[in-house]
């Protein structure tokens, strides 16, 4: 946008030009500044201009304001004061017009009061002789303030511009990505990135100007002007950092919004405080929407899983938006569905990514096991894996993995270049924090974890590897067996992995009378989401009448042929020191479920012995808790007294 600031010498060209510079962030230039050194002497003498002279200043004007308009806007003071003169301005399709006028005697004090300036009081007269009033363009009064000047002006940019029908806070990957997915798909959408000075400038109007393609999308770096540049209700989508960030940016927009406006939380937030907010904000009339949001930035670019929850009246108004954007699934239905009340969205979507722990660290062993137990060249292993992505085993993790196996960098290969040193942002914990909470078993997700916090101290890891001498020991069993052993182990792991993060979901949505429907879940799951593979497509269909991945008749004859592979590959990789936490804890796990007559009675007995914990009998399950005196017993049956 260019707005022109035009009025005759002391109409506050320069005050209002730059307030409004601050208030919209696009900067500011004074015509003045562009005079030849000609006409600048001429003026200082005071010698009216000529149109003669104004001629090449005009046309170099206009040139400037195609090369602003392009690098997303300008402010512009220039007197202007005759139609030719505007015309010549006019040299992109829409300028704004701001004409500020008021009676010569105001103008004529201003100007006696001016210092340091090179235009004498007496050009005033010409000025306003010379002055051709407009038809069009806003007309302003120099009585009032230049505050309220400037509220008007903005009241009038966003009462005439098209409303955005949904606003974005965040340009990082992610808000970056979904504002141009809207765009594309003919959402009108208005973005804003936090402004600090001399840190983070023009972070949303640049992205915007360097996106012209897209003419929906709105770039703005002042949050009140972002606000009202909404449709109402608001939709304001936040794609920022969990946590804290959340609660300040809520805190900065609750003034500026209305009642039955929409803030949708698209972050990874932890659903206990989407929770709290949802609460919060309903009893002060705004809709909250905690929405998952998977896919990266590819997905969030071309078509994300999206996990809206909590108000459903607001996600009625949103959902249209969300199946614009969000990936389809293999029958064209979009990868969105309200999945519940309050936080269930980032609940899921916490659990979604636990899952993504799980199945990388899945990976991540199956891969040392590829490459220093086979030893297999990391072309080699990617090739074991394509074989089985297409012998069955379909994801999109094992598709980028083989990617990245193969991905070399200045003729070296990028993995081995790698710091081994997992990161992680707080999805994965939550999830074990949650797992205890409902009593959830969790104990091969809480392994992916925990490898991630073991990796972390390389300096410690180096030390103690020297110390131990820890060496990986090659397998010298057959090759081709043990590729078949390890598919199968891999294959497995990855079912016990999504077992136990439904398990947690189920729990938790009977405990909090949720009601998640889980067919729907693992359907927004097959495409877009960074979990997506032909297990959920599998699931998908199956959740439509069962509740548990261990009663899935097809999967129970896998997981029986598959459980020796699981066993034998976590036993050969243990016995040649590779540590497997993954695979060998779904391995425990599925024991642990399937395990009838478990070592549980000895806790108890135990329990009960040291603490009087007491214990119920395997004859009357459902009876009163028992205590033995053990120590009675004991003397008793010893005869001892
Ligand atoms: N990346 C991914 O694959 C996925 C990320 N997510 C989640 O989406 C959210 C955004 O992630 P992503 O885009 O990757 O993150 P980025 O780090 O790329 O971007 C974060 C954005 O938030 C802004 N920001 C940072 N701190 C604050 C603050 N205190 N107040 C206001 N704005 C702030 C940043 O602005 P500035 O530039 O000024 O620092 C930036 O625009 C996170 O919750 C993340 O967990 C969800 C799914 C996938
Ligand atoms: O949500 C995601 C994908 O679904 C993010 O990529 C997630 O933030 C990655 O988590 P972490 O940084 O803990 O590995």
């Amino acid at each position: 946008m260019i707005c022109i600031v035009t009025g005759v010498s002391g109409s506050g060209k320069t005050t209002i030009g730059t307030l409004l510079s601050e208030k919209i962030k696009l900067p500011f230039f004074d015509a003045d500044d562009f005079h030849p050194s000609a006409n600048v002497e001429k003026m200082s003498q005071g010698i009216p201009l000529t149109d003669m002279d104004r001629m090449p200043w005009l046309n170099h004007l206009a040139e400037k304001i195609q090369e602003w308009e392009k690098s997303g806007g300008a402010i512009l003071a220039c007197s202007a004061l005759k139609e030719a003169y505007r015309s010549i301005l006019q040299s992109v399709p829409h300028n704004f017009w701001i004409h500020l006028q008021g009676e010569k005697l105001i103008l004529e004090e201003r100007l006696r009061n001016r210092k340091n300036h090179y235009m004498p009081p007496g050009l005033l007269t010409s000025q306003l002789d010379t002055w051709e009033q407009p038809a069009y363009g806003l007309h302003l009064d120099i009585k009032k303030s230049p505050e309220e000047l400037v509220q008007t002006i903005l009241d009038h940019i966003f009462s005439e511009s098209p409303k955005s029908h949904v606003g974005i806070i965040g340009m990082g990957v992610m808000g970056k990505s979904l504002a141009l997915n809207m765009a594309e798909k003919g959402i009108p959408v208005a973005v804003y990135n936090r402004h600090v000075p001399g840190k983070e400038e023009k972070i949303a109007s640049d992205f915007a100007a360097k996106n012209q393609q897209f003419p929906l999308l709105q770039g703005f770096d002042d949050l009140e002007v972002f606000v009202s540049a909404l449709e109402l209700p608001r939709k304001i989508l936040l794609m920022i950092p969990a946590g804290e960030a959340i609660d300040l940016q809520i805190e900065q927009l609750l003034p500026l919004i209305n009642e039955g406006d929409i803030i949708i939380d698209g972050g990874n937030s932890f659903f206990e405080d989407s929770n709290r907010r949802s609460d919060e904000l309903s009893k002060k009339g705004i809709h909250f929407l905690p929405m998952g949001v998977s896919g990266g930035e590819e997905g969030a670019r071309k078509g994300p899983s999206l996990m809206p929850s909590g108000n459903k009246a607001a996600y009625d108004l949103m959902s249209a938006y969300l199946e614009k954007i969000a990936a389809k699934d293999k029958k064209g239905m979009a990868c969105v569905t309200y999945v519940g009340p309050q936080g269930a969205g980032h609940f899921i979507k916490m659990v979604h990514n636990s899952i993504e722990y799980g199945e990388m660290q899945a990976i991540a062993e199956t891969v040392h096991l590829l490459r220093f137990g086979l030893k297999l060249s990391l072309p080699e292993s990617a090739k074991v894996l394509r074989n089985w992505i297409t012998g069955g085993l379909k994801s999109y993790f094992l598709e980028i993995t083989a990617d990245i196996l193969e991905i070399k960098e200045n003729n070296e290969f990028l993995l081995d270049m790698i710091l081994d040193q997992a990161e992680q942002k707080g999805t994965g914990g939550w999830s074990i924090q949650t797992a205890l909470k409902y009593n959830s078993p969790y104990s091969s997700l809480f392994e992916a974890v925990t490898a991630r916090q073991l990796s972390a101290n390389k300096k410690d890891r180096s030390d103690l590897s020297q110390i131990f001498h820890h060496r990986f020991r090659a397998f010298a069993e057959d090759k081709v067996l043990m590729l078949e052993h390890l598919k199968n182990a891999y294959a497995l792991t990855r079912i016990i992995n999504h077992e136990t993060g439904f398990k947690l979901m189920q729990n938790v949505s009977d405990a909090l009378e949720w009601n998640l429907n889980f067919s729907e879940i693992a359907r927004i799951w097959t495409n877009g989401c960074i979990i997506r593979s032909s297990l959920m497509e599998d699931l998908a269909e199956f959740f439509q009448s069962n509740h548990s991945i261990f009663h899935h008749k097809a999967l129970i004859g896998k997981i029986k042929e598959w459980k020796p592979d699981l066993a034998y590959i976590v036993g050969m990789g243990l016995q040649h020191d590779f540590a497997l936490p993954v695979m060998s804890a779904s391995l425990n796990y599925l024991l642990g479920r399937i395990t009838d007559d478990s070592s549980a009675n000895l806790i108890q007995a135990q329990r009960d012995y040291f603490g009087a914990h007491t214990y119920k009998r395997k004859d009357d399950p459902e009876g009163l808790p028992r205590h033995t005196d053990w120590t009675t017993l004991k003397y008793k049956q010893l005869n001892l007294k």
